[in-house]
């Protein structure tokens, strides 16, 4: 006998978050939970508002409709919508013991620019000194000054910067003029700096500074192939699909000999901690880009380890079947 249920559940959100210029007041999605034999496997689907193409509705209906087919027995082909996908699967994959319990739950913190709060965040992280801070939404010039300061005060540290497509070539060659020419090669990567994937590539030959895809990989002319100064894809497997294939781009990037980065959507603690065991699976070695929890008021189900949020549990929820 299988047993479906589905939830729909709200999260409200710090003050100041804010996704290509929308505030998030709150974080809305679905979690499923699937039961089957005595087992069961969770899953969480919530497509990220002027990220995702799909709407929570249509997540909802897409949901309830593979339930209804799953639940008959049949083993109905994962919907199309990525969020739906992802979540469908994880939940299968738990289900059926097949997603590894291991997390890899040290990751790149991310970095307001205060360096007093990055010092004592660094202080807190077991081994590699990686943060990551987003560039671009002041001026190019503070963000190149505040980066070199940072790397300047801290020397083992490595940086992962994320500009957003926010840059023209102009803003981001300011931005890399006051990068100390020898301290260019602890950027890890810098996501996107420029308008188009041309400037981005321009910017990386004239700077030296590596670069990494992340809006790219949505696109449909994207391709993972390896091209100088090009380090990194950043995976967002919300925005991806299925875990199957999650997995395909990973093996697609390292077979071009990329690094893979797992990184967040804005999932709650339950699918966060989720994207921790498919980073330590697929990524090994690669710290994952998991650094939003704190950007919420509340965990959902599943804690964090060490998180002092509230935890919600499936009475938080409102019960959709
Ligand atoms: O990648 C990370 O380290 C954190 C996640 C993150 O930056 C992000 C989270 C949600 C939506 C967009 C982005 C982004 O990469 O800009
Ligand atoms: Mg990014």
């Amino acid at each position: 006998m299988r047993r479906a249920r589905l939830f729909a559940y709200q999260i409200p959100m710090d003050a100041g978050v804010v996704l290509r210029h929308q505030r998030l007041k709150t974080r809305d999605g679905l979690v499923v939970c699937l039961g089957e034999e005595g087992r069961d496997g969770w899953g969480e689907i919530a497509p990220l508002p002027g990220f995702s193409q799909e709407s929570l509705e249509a997540c909802r209906q897409a949901t309830l409709a593979w339930l209804e087919a799953w639940c008959c027995g049949q083993h109905p082909p994962l919907p199309s919508l990525p969020a739906v996908a992802f979540g469908l699967s994880c939940a299968l994959a738990e289900l059926e013991q097949q997603l590894p319990v291991a997390g890899e739950y040290r990751t790149a913190p991310l970095c307001t620019g205060d360096p007093d709060a990055l010092f004592s965040m660094l202080a807190a992280l077991p081994g590699e000194k990686v943060a990551k801070v987003k560039v671009g939404l002041y001026e190019a010039v503070r963000d190149g000054m505040l980066v070199n300061l940072l790397l300047e005060a801290v020397p083992d540290l490595r940086l992962r910067l994320d500009a957003n497509r926010a840059w023209t070539p102009l803003k981001a060659q300011q931005f890399a003029k006051y990068i100390n020419p020898a301290w260019r090669d602890r950027i890890a990567f810098i996501e996107e700096p420029c308008h188009t994937r041309d400037a981005s590539r321009a910017f990386a030959a004239d700077s030296g500074i590596a670069i990494a895809w992340d809006e790219s990989l949505r696109e449909p002319d994207f391709r993972f192939v390896a091209e100088p100064g090009v380090r990194t894809v950043v995976i967002k497997p919300t925005l991806t699909g299925s875990l199957q294939a999650v997995r395909a781009q990973v093996q697609a990037a390292h077979a071009a000999g990329l690094e893979a980065v797992i990184s967040s959507s804005l999932e709650s603690s339950l699918g966060l901690t989720q994207l921790t065991r498919i980073a330590a699976w697929l990524t090994p070695g690669t710290l994952p880009g998991l650094d939003t929890l704190s950007l919420m008021q509340a965990q959902l189900i599943r804690p964090w380890p060490g998180s002092a949020l509230p935890l919600y549990g499936v009475e938080h929820l409102e019960a959709l079947r």
